[in-house]
């Protein structure tokens, strides 16, 4: 998979070349290109923004820049992802399609966004997700591609050490995860339960996935509208 950034802040993505994602760049699942907006610009100043249409605060992105840039990075083959806080929600299903393309280009949108206009053309050559990782406001899109990239490579095969870790990920199953434990067997007084420590693997998984059931009824009871109505049979009968 090829990854290609476009941002004002390049510095902003250097964690993309540390551990896990390192490992993936070194091993060549992936490469991983990032690339400064202002490297298309053609005055003194590298302006990449301008006051918006309309007045209110703050600047919006120049689309001539931005197009330039994209008409660049990007191929016929190319996902382009912006993030941005009015985009749809990013989740785990999504990273699992983005695991399946061989191109993406983030856009790293700062200010008050980037001019519309930038994704309206871009969709006429290649697809576009305008994605949001959550409802709070960041300064630009460079942490959310940072989050982004991490969901998304840990899917590819060879990238996490165990392929088996994918299976008990939150979300894989429309539940989240239950909790976790390890040695010592009582630690500050608080102890493993019981039924991990019985070696019976039917009680444990039973045990595990009414863990999984409970905390989402209690954290994230949306999940549990959006699941199928057999969800839980074929589940329950493999138990
Ligand atoms: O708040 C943002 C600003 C710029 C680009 C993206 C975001 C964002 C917020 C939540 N998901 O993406």
């Amino acid at each position: 998979m090829q990854i290609d950034v476009v941002t004002i802040f390049p510095e902003y993505l250097a964690p993309l070349r540390a551990a896990l994602l390192g490992k993936a760049i070194d091993k060549g699942l992936i490469s991983v290109g990032v690339h400064d907006l202002r490297d298309w610009t053609q005055d003194v100043h590298k302006a990449v923004d301008d006051s918006p249409y309309g007045g209110g605060p703050g600047m919006v992105m120049k689309p001539d820049i931005w197009g330039q840039a994209l008409d660049d990075v990007c191929t016929d083959s190319t996902r382009l992802i912006v993030p941005t806080p009015a985009g749809r929600p990013f989740t785990q299903a999504l990273a699992h399609e983005y695991a399946n393309e061989s191109h993406l280009v983030f856009a790293c949108g700062r200010y008050e966004g980037i001019d519309q206009r930038v994704v309206d053309d871009a969709a006429r050559r290649v697809r576009v997700d305008e994605v949001s990782i959550g409802d709070y406001v960041l300064v630009g899109g460079e942490v959310a591609v940072l989050a982004i990239v991490e969901a998304v490579a840990r899917l590819l095969p060879g990238v996490l050490g165990n392929p088996k870790s994918h299976a008990e990920d939150s979300f894989q199953d429309g539940l989240l995860e239950g909790p976790s434990y390890t040695r010592p067997e009582v630690w500050r007084e608080l102890a493993v339960p019981d039924v991990l420590r019985s070696g019976n693997h039917k009680l444990i998984n039973r045990w595990r996935r009414d863990q999984s059931l409970v905390r989402t009824f209690e954290r994230r009871p949306d999940l549990l509208e959006s699941l199928p109505a057999d969800a839980f049979d074929k589940h329950d009968k493999a138990l």
